[in-house]
């Protein structure tokens, strides 16, 4: 399936969680077997030209396409998680983001110096959350140089946040109007 397609499997729920957001719930793609897979070899086929050693992903939405991906491209993945689920000593960034405000933590023994780890999430926003994941992941020593999404919402202004933070985008689906 191609990005149009793919496009065509995600819900759009209007005010959720609050007035005003346009929600895009991926929710009907994952549901969707051929959606599923065709997002992931969308992924691969921008993935396998970023040459990546390790793939690390987002609580909750990111750990669904980063596990996969990391499955089909054969490597390790690496858990980004919401607060106080890890049972070790993390590190830990507050991040705001289009609805709310959270917290991303890593245990950094998960990665090595030098690293080169590719950065997942399902959708780019503003960018608070992809930003507060690199950074963490570049404190504990990874290479972060791209980030790799499902959906940009280009008008959220995303992209340019990344760039901001030397962090390439690259994404399968773009809405525009979000
Ligand atoms: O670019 P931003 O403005 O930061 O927004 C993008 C983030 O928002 C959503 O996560 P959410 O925090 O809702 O968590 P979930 O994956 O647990 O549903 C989405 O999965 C991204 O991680
Ligand atoms: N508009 C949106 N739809 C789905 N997930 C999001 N995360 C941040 N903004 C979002």
């Amino acid at each position: 399936m191609g990005p149009d397609e793919l496009k065509g499997l995600i819900r759009t729920v209007p005010d959720f969680p609050k007035s005003g957001i346009q929600f895009r719930d991926i929710t009907t793609l994952l549901a969707h077997g051929e959606g599923l897979a065709g997002s992931i070899k969308q992924m691969a086929a921008i993935a396998r030209s970023l040459d990546a050693d390790a793939v690390a992903g987002i609580e909750a939405r990111g750990f669904i396409f980063g596990t996969a991906l990391a499955l089909e491209l054969e490597l390790g993945f690496v858990p980004l998680r919401k607060a106080g689920k890890l049972p070790v000593e993390t590190i830990g960034e507050d991040y705001a983001l289009e609805y709310g405000t959270a917290r991303l933590e890593l245990d950094p023994t998960l990665v090595s110096d030098g690293e080169k780890v590719l950065l997942i999430d399902d959708l780019l926003a503003t960018g608070g959350t992809a930003i507060a994941g690199a950074r963490l992941l570049r404190r504990a020593g990874a290479v972060v140089e791209h980030a790799l999404f499902v959906i940009d919402l280009p008008e959220l202004g995303g992209a340019r946040a990344l760039a901001d933070e030397t962090l390439k985008t690259h994404s399968v689906i773009s809405f525009e109007g979000h």
